[in-house]
């Protein structure tokens, strides 16, 4: 296993694609504990194709991705798991599993052989559906809950893994105004918590609001990487949107002010 609090998780050089054909070529990523990535691009560009090989669904076509300096096709299934979490963006399961216990299954790489959870697994497990105010479902069968009420029960799984990274494909994308909110905030305080996250998003405006990294990838390969200011630039966003985008400070009026994007209509 890996120890230590400031592991990282390494992508080196490394071609990825299917059937020894490359979608993506020379991509290098490191995400640090306690750092967001976000990961921005076109549709089509390889995001799902990078986490699949982050997380070993399919190998490399050329170079490796490791963990502490570990490859991670070392990790047995159940310590990978412990070092990172991932949430899908739709989930589906045929079983009518109550929420709480759709949830308590991301205790099960904490478990034995034949563990049951026990009272501090369910402690975890209610803890993550009271942080992003959900605890009210948990009674709820999971196959009758809404996209949007699903992505955040299966986000609070990825929590009660309590991984030391998680990957998150478009969190946002079935949630309303106030769930995106609450999950951003969400992200934001995990990375306190010596959390690494890398997340895809086609809303630049996540990368500013969390003061993320960002990798931005367009044709094949990484175009972009680094600080939002300096990456998400009008320029940058027409060249891989094709889209002219306002970027501007918005007004400080007692809070922070951050970068916001807006897209010219009418140009
Ligand atoms: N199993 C597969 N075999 C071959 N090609 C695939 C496979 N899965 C995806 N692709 C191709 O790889 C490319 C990248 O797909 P990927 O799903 O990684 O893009 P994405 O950036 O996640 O897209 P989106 O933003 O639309 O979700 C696409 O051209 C897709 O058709």
């Amino acid at each position: 296993m890996v120890n230590g609090n400031g592991i990282q998780l390494e992508m080196a050089h490394a071609d990825l694609g299917y059937d020894g054909q490359a979608i993506l070529k020379n991509i290098s990523l490191t995400i640090r504990s306690g750092e967001i990535v976000c990961l921005l691009g076109p549709n089509g560009v390889g995001k799902t194709t990078l986490f699949k090989t982050i997380l070993g669904f399919i190998p490399p076509i050329a170079g490796e991705v490791s963990i502490g300096s570990v490859p991670i096709s070392r990790f047995s299934p159940k310590d990978f798991a412990k070092l990172v979490a991932y949430v899908p963006q739709a989930h589906h399961t045929p079983f009518p599993y109550k929420v709480k216990d759709v949830v308590l299954f991301g205790r099960a790489v904490h478990l034995g052989m034949f563990g049951r959870p026990g009272k501090k697994d369910r402690a975890v497990a209610a803890q993550a559906l009271e942080l992003l105010e959900i605890a009210h479902l948990a009674e709820r069968a999971f196959t009758e809950l809404s996209g949007g009420e699903r992505q955040m029960v299966i986000f609070a799984r990825a929590l009660t893994q309590q991984a030391r990274f998680i990957i998150l494909d478009e969190p946002t994308s079935s949630l309303d105004y106030g769930n995106q909110v609450r999950v951003i905030r969400k992200i934001k305080s995990l990375c306190n918590q010596s959390i690494g996250i890398l997340m895809s998003t086609h809303m630049p405006d996540h990368a500013f609001m969390l003061g993320a990294k960002v990798m931005v990838m367009d044709k094949g390969q990484l175009y972009r990487f680094g600080e939002p200011d300096k990456t998400l630039t009008p320029e940058t966003l027409k060249k891989i949107y094709g889209v002219d985008v306002q970027v501007f400070d918005t007004p400080k009026n007692g809070v922070p002010s951050r970068k916001v994007c807006a897209p010219i209509l009418d140009a």
